[in-house]
């Protein structure tokens, strides 16, 4: 159980020595390598530093706006070479789960979405029949005549036996009425994960979280499965296709209660927070709950290990 997390930044003899202790980086992505777009000083160079060292780096993110494929985009464009094996998002996760873990009678297949089109294209990738989610016909008010459609079932779709929430963007009373109802009829709550806020423009702003919470109090305190960081279910699909060494491996993450906890809890030999996202400092592990082996302001930090 660590106790006391080691300060990294400036200190070049304990950044090599610490680098030296891993064969394998995992790398969240918001409030890590970037804050929305803007592209954190010195994440290029690290990355390529590591990579010169031979370390095998993953991209791990909870953030299911976006598919693997997006997020290739999205790291290519920044100047990160990677590839969508590299990538492991929280719609993957998801995706995954739905498709060949959860086992759903024939009649009820369907999945609800409450999120974006990164959750819609991983679904469609493991042939997950889908509704909602960037429907543009949900995009509206709820009308007079949607209540009681909605009541007696005319506007729920029979097949539905999953709600899945993620961040969305859209998110609407009408939404969440389909949702509850669905919830109601008996259908499975998931999430690809439950992070409060998202981290942008060097500030929060709502997250997945904040998205399912409405359901969540509708539904009594029932809580989603999350599919995201802490899951495990997202580390052993990585450790499936890397076959790495849990003890030669660190996850790199800004927020304690997933990025931290997911190394923690998936045996890592180390977990690294960085001050660029949601956590801000010691004193948020101070209590002892959740604490990083060590940290740095930034991860451009690292670069001293060259
Ligand atoms: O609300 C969210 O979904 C999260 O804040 C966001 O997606 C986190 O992404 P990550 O830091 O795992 O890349
Ligand atoms: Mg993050």
């Amino acid at each position: 159980m660590v106790t006391q997390a080691e300060y990294l930044t400036g200190n070049k003899e304990g950044i090599e020595e610490f680098i030296s202790r891993f064969d394998v980086f995992l790398f969240d992505c918001d409030g890590v390598l970037w804050s929305g777009e803007h592209l954190f000083e010195g994440t290029v160079e690290t990355l390529e530093l590591l990579r010169s060292k031979g370390k095998q780096v993953v991209f791990v993110t909870n953030n299911s706006t976006k598919s693997r494929a997006d997020y290739k985009q999205k790291l290519t464009s920044m100047g990160i070479p990677a590839t969508v094996d590299e990538v492991f998002g929280s719609s993957y996760s998801a995706a995954i789960y739905i498709s060949r873990i959860l086992q759903l009678p024939s009649n009820k297949k369907t999945v609800f979405v409450l999120g974006e089109a990164g959750i819609e294209t991983e679904l469609d990738g493991e042939k997950v029949p889908r509704i909602g989610g960037t429907d543009p016909s949900l995009n509206r008010l709820i009308g007079k005549d949607d209540y009681a459609d909605i009541a007696s079932g005319t506007s729920l779709d029979p097949s539905v036996g999953v709600v899945l929430c993620g961040l969305d963007f859209h998110l609407n009373y009408l939404k969440l009425s389909l949702a509850f109802h669905y919830l109601r009829h008996g259908a499975v709550f998931l999430a690809t994960n439950i992070d409060t806020t998202l981290p942008s423009s060097s500030t929060l702003f709502p997250g997945a979280g904040a998205c399912s919470a409405p359901l969540v109090a509708m539904l009594g305190g029932k809580q989603p499965t999350s599919l995201g960081k802490p899951s495990q279910a997202m580390m052993d699909a990585i450790e499936g296709k890397f076959q790495f060494d849990r003890q030669r491996a660190c996850m790199i993450g800004d927020r304690l209660d997933t990025d931290i906890q997911f190394g923690i809890e998936g045996g890592l030999g180390g977990t690294l927070c960085v001050l660029t996202g949601v956590t801000k400092g010691k004193q948020d592990w101070e209590d002892g709950k959740i604490v990083p082996t060590a940290w740095v302001d930034k991860l451009g930090d690292l670069r001293e290990g060259a």
